[in-house]
């Protein structure tokens, strides 16, 4: 937790009567107002030609915290964008309204519109496990079970099509979220009233739309909040940093139509899975991997792990056994040169605790992809391996971390030696920690590692 900001006491909120901002009315509804919705969603939202015509109601996640702030602030918040050589601070007014995602009533509301045409969701990767997103029930808890019963209340209110455009960092994040949508929807069998044909209405309804999602957005610091008071002569709680670069492609319809996000660059495109591959690969893969690697050696930003040596070395591992699975048009050399300067960013302090969240689920759309794909090409696949056996040695060693398997991780740990690599493998994949011969080399790898580790410490 951070401590609170220290600012001056008449220094002034901001808020629309502050900075007046036309409100637009509502067409896009958010599920998971993060740091990375603010930066992302919500500037290309702002930069759309037709801007005017498309607010957003953004709900937050677990707590309310998030939309209270922003409520108070009317939706309104400081985008700060920070190279190597300096900040730049914009206002972004595309948020027309911050609620609390607890609020089901205000969410059916708004879904069931006619004016609303998309919903978008960053509602972190974790939420789309079987577990978290149907908790053996419809669970209005959980965001995709409260997406659910909106979509019934659309249904009900003859609201007609949308688009559903879910920017998580997923492979196959569309077709993902239609498959947990549609199991939600369908449960128990033979349900009756506003459930009864639900997932039939919403196949034949609502578009799943694919994307790939980037701009490097870290958790806002208290040090962010004073240093924008300081600039821009405001409190603005709800402030966002991120890097100038900044990417959305996607793929699929808008049935009921969308922003003009192409104004600031989205690409659409008919088959993203290329597209999703190298950034999940190339920038998410070696983003676990400095995670992981770095946070053993000592390492607390990603600038700072990939300045060590031995974990940028792991990285070209991967990524030279990436690149022979992604189709070279795609500009591969120049893709690594460009994150190696995004990564190297020492300005932009994005923590490495922060991506070793939730590594079970991340791991198996990093790592294993490109492993299976070396192996069936007769090769190692050591550096793919490699992602899994910092994950390993960091599940071991860390004193807390974040996991939608946590139970599970900690009765592996409970294991020794050899029984214990698969056992935590078998989370990743059962077929895997099956093979006698993999987990030795991975439990060789894991004890280098350690004892590379150890030295650097
Ligand atoms: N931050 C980035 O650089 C970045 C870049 C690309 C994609 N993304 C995607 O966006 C997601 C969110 O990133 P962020 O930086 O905004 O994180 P964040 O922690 O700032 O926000 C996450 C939001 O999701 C909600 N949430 C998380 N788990 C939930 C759950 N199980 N149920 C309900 N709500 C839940 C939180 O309450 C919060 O509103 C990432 O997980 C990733 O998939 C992030
Ligand atoms: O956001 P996560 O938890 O999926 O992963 C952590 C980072 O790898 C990720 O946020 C990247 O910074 C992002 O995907 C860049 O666009």
């Amino acid at each position: 937790m951070q401590p609170p900001p220290i600012l001056p006491a008449d220094l002034p909120q901001l808020n629309r009567a502050l900075h007046p901002m036309p409100k637009a009315p509502v067409r896009i509804v958010h599920l998971g107002l993060g740091a990375f919705h603010r930066s992302h969603q919500a500037w290309y939202t702002q930069q759309a030609s037709d801007a005017a015509e498309w607010g957003i109601a953004a709900f937050s996640g677990r707590r309310p915290d998030a939309a209270d702030i922003l409520a108070a602030q009317n939706g309104l918040f400081t985008l700060v964008q920070r190279s190597g050589k300096g900040d730049s601070f914009e206002l972004v007014g595309s948020i027309a309204e911050a609620v609390d995602g607890a609020d089901l009533r205000r969410l059916k509301e708004l879904v069931a519109s006619p004016q609303t045409s998309v919903v978008t969701l960053t509602i972190t990767e974790a939420a789309y496990t079987p577990d978290e997103a149907n908790g053996g029930a419809l669970e209005s808890a959980t965001p995709l079970g409260r997406l659910v019963l909106a979509l019934a209340a659309r249904r009900e209110a003859g609201a007609g099509p949308l688009a559903i455009v879910c920017c998580d960092n997923l492979a196959h994040n569309g077709t993902v979220t239609r498959k947990a949508v549609l199991a939600l929807a369908a449960w128990p069998a033979g349900q009756a009233g506003a459930f009864a044909g639900l997932s039939e209405w919403i196949d034949a309804n609502v578009s799943f739309v694919s994307t790939s999602v980037d701009r490097i957005t870290p958790r806002t610091t208290t040090a962010d909040i004073e240093l924008v008071a300081d600039a821009c002569g405001y409190r603005d709680a709800a402030a966002v940093i991120t890097e100038p670069f900044h990417n959305w492609i996607l793929s699929g319809s808008f049935p009921a139509g969308r922003p003009r996000w192409e104004d600031a660059g989205a690409v659409f495109v008919d088959d993203i899975a290329p597209y999703e591959n190298r950034k999940l690969w190339l920038l998410n893969g070696a983003h676990s991997i400095l995670a992981y690697s770095g946070l053993l050696r000592g390492h607390k930003t990603v600038a700072e792990a990939l300045s060590d040596s031995a974990c940028r070395a792991a990285v070209e591992e991967f990524w030279d056994e990436a690149s022979q699975h992604l189709p070279m048009r795609l500009g591969i050399p120049e893709y690594r040169a460009a994150l190696l300067e995004r990564f190297g960013n020492e300005r932009i302090a994005h923590l490495l605790t922060q991506i070793a969240a939730d590594g079970t689920t991340k791991l198996r759309m990093r790592s294993l992809p490109i492993l299976a794909a070396e192996r069936e090409a007769g090769r190692s696949g050591d550096g793919a391996a490699r992602m899994i056996t910092a994950w390993l040695a960091y599940v071991t060693s860390a004193v807390e971390f974040q996991d939608p398997r946590a139970g599970d991780i900690k009765n592996a740990l409970n294991r020794r030696g050899r029984e214990r690599t698969a056992a935590l493998l078998a989370l990743l994949s059962p077929e895997l920690a099956s093979d006698k011969a993999f987990v030795e080399r991975l439990d060789s790898q894991r004890s280098t590692l350690v004892a590379a580790s150890a030295h650097n410490l």
